[in-house]
């Protein structure tokens, strides 16, 4: 069992560096040249199974947008991110989503992701307007930051969770609700006082 999972979001929004930080744990500053279709592997553990998540991380510029398309057909999964400092790549989540019902399964999992919430002083887009657009779309939503780390273990466990659940029928136990999943997460690890 294999689960494709993609990273999309314009470009600077922190994709290739939340990439990082989840496979080697820590964060390398500067930016990465834009990256066009780098895929890897990990395996991660759900409820004592593991599950290979194959990551792909694409470039959010323009020019690539075509190479993006042909990831979104194979996908499971989406974390479609957005940069906290910047107004114009979070007015552009909209795009992006259509973008997405357009190119991607129709039952994709989709988690919307404010990454670099370490720049508070420099935040632009107050975490609850996250939460509204969120909302919006039915889609799960959480503040992370590449840079410290905070919810890159989560955003991509609680994807993994919610793939291996409908890949694999339990008929005789409970569905399982990334929503519930993440808001129980949180609270535990007490990310939001850190905001
Ligand atoms: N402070 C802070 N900086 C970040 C964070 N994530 C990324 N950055 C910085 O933002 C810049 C862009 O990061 P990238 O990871 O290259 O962005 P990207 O989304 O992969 O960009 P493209 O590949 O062009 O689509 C770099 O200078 C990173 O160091 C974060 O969580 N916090
Ligand atoms: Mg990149």
């Amino acid at each position: 069992l294999v689960l494709q999972t993609i990273l999309v979001g314009d470009s600077g929004v922190g994709k290739t560096s939340l990439l990082v930080q989840f496979d080697q744990g820590k964060f390398i500053p500067g930016s990465f040249s834009a990256t066009v279709g780098i895929g890897f592997t990990v395996m991660v553990t759900v409820d004592n199974a593991k599950v290979k998540l194959q990551i792909w991380d694409t470039a959010g510029q323009e020019r690539f947008r075509s190479v993006t398309h042909a990831y979104y057909r194979d996908a499971h999964a989406l974390l479609l991110l957005y940069d906290i400092t910047s107004r114009s790549s979070f007015d552009n989540i909209r795009a992006w989503l259509t973008e997405i019902h357009e190119y991607a399964q129709s039952d994709v999992v989709i988690m919307l992701l404010g990454n670099k919430a370490d720049m508070n002083s420099e935040r632009a887009i107050r975490r609850d307007e996250g939460e509204r657009l969120a909302r919006e779309y039915s889609v799960p939503f959480m503040e992370t930051s590449a840079k410290t780390g905070v919810n890159v273990e989560l955003a991509f466990t609680a994807v993994a969770k919610d793939l291996k659940s409908r890949a694999i029928e339990h008929p005789n136990e409970p569905k399982f609700k990334i929503h519930e999943y993440i808001e129980a997460q949180k609270e535990k690890s007490g990310c939001c006082s850190y905001f």
